[in-house]
């Protein structure tokens, strides 16, 4: 049996103000900050140890991983970084504020955007604002595989190839794993981690902040389906927020 945790960054400044972010790097806000530092404790207290830290090239997640994990004294663990990690590129509507988009497109259309599994946003150029072409921490990439835009289809497939090769040797040598990713790449794990069909993963939100801890069989299937957070009380309230964003 392995144990693989999953934390998503705590609250970023943008999402505070209701902005989609995607791969924009932005920074925790202090809220945020409080999250991770309270993750980390709910590791501590629970008794669970990651042997091993896995993080996406975004600096809320990174933040977040090293905030939580010095608040469980665990400072020293290994790390491995992949943009496969990355949140969802959020194409056009990156930088965009979710309550305007939603009055501006309507309810269906802002809903496919953010939560359909095979509908992407619209692509966002190369010299927008808020595109990341061209940036240095993405040099290596095959420039055909750097995204213009996502769906959460296209998450699942470029993630789980760092899933097989790089988690799931981690679990296989008998290490808990910390994952601290974001909330659509988060989401599509899980999809695969508990076998969700397209139209349910819809449904399934991920708080900021809280740990998520699934025992996993000799096959890397959960011994319990969805996990465990470890605060589900607080877990309820914080899933709820994240389905109301944009209202
Ligand atoms: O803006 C984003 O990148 C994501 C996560 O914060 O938002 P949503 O929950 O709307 O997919």
């Amino acid at each position: 049996m392995s144990t693989l945790v999953l934390l998503r960054h705590g609250e970023s400044v943008w999402n505070a103000e209701g902005l989609f972010t995607g791969w924009v790097d932005v920074d925790l806000s202090e809220k945020g900050e409080e999250e991770a530092r309270r993750g980390g404790k709910l590791l501590l207290d629970a008794g669970v140890r990651p042997d091993v830290l896995h993080t996406s090239l975004l600096k809320r997640a990174i933040r977040t991983a090293n905030i939580a994990l010095s608040a469980a004294d665990l400072h020293w663990l290994p790390v491995k970084r992949s943009w496969r990690l990355n949140e969802r590129h959020y194409g056009a509507l990156q930088g965009k504020d979710k309550a305007q988009t939603r009055a501006e497109y309507g309810d269906e259309q802002f809903m496919t955007w953010r939560r359909s599994y095979d509908t992407p946003p619209p692509p966002l150029a190369d010299d927008a604002e808020f595109s990341q072409a061209g940036e240095v921490r993405y040099g290596t990439l095959p420039p055909e595989l750097l995204p213009r835009t996502e769906c959460l289809a296209d998450v699942v497939d470029r993630m789980l190839p760092y899933w097989y090769d790089a988690i799931v040797p981690d679990l296989a040598a008998g290490r808990t794993v910390l994952v601290a990713a974001h909330g659509n790449s988060l989401r599509a794990l899980v999809k695969h981690l508990d076998d969700i069909d397209d139209a349910t993963i819809a449904g399934l939100n991920i708080p900021t902040g809280i740990p998520l801890v699934y025992d996993l069989n000799e096959d890397f299937t959960p011994r319990k389906t969805g996990g465990e957070y470890l605060d589900p009380e607080a877990a309820k309230d914080a899933i709820e927020a994240v389905k109301n964003q944009g209202k």
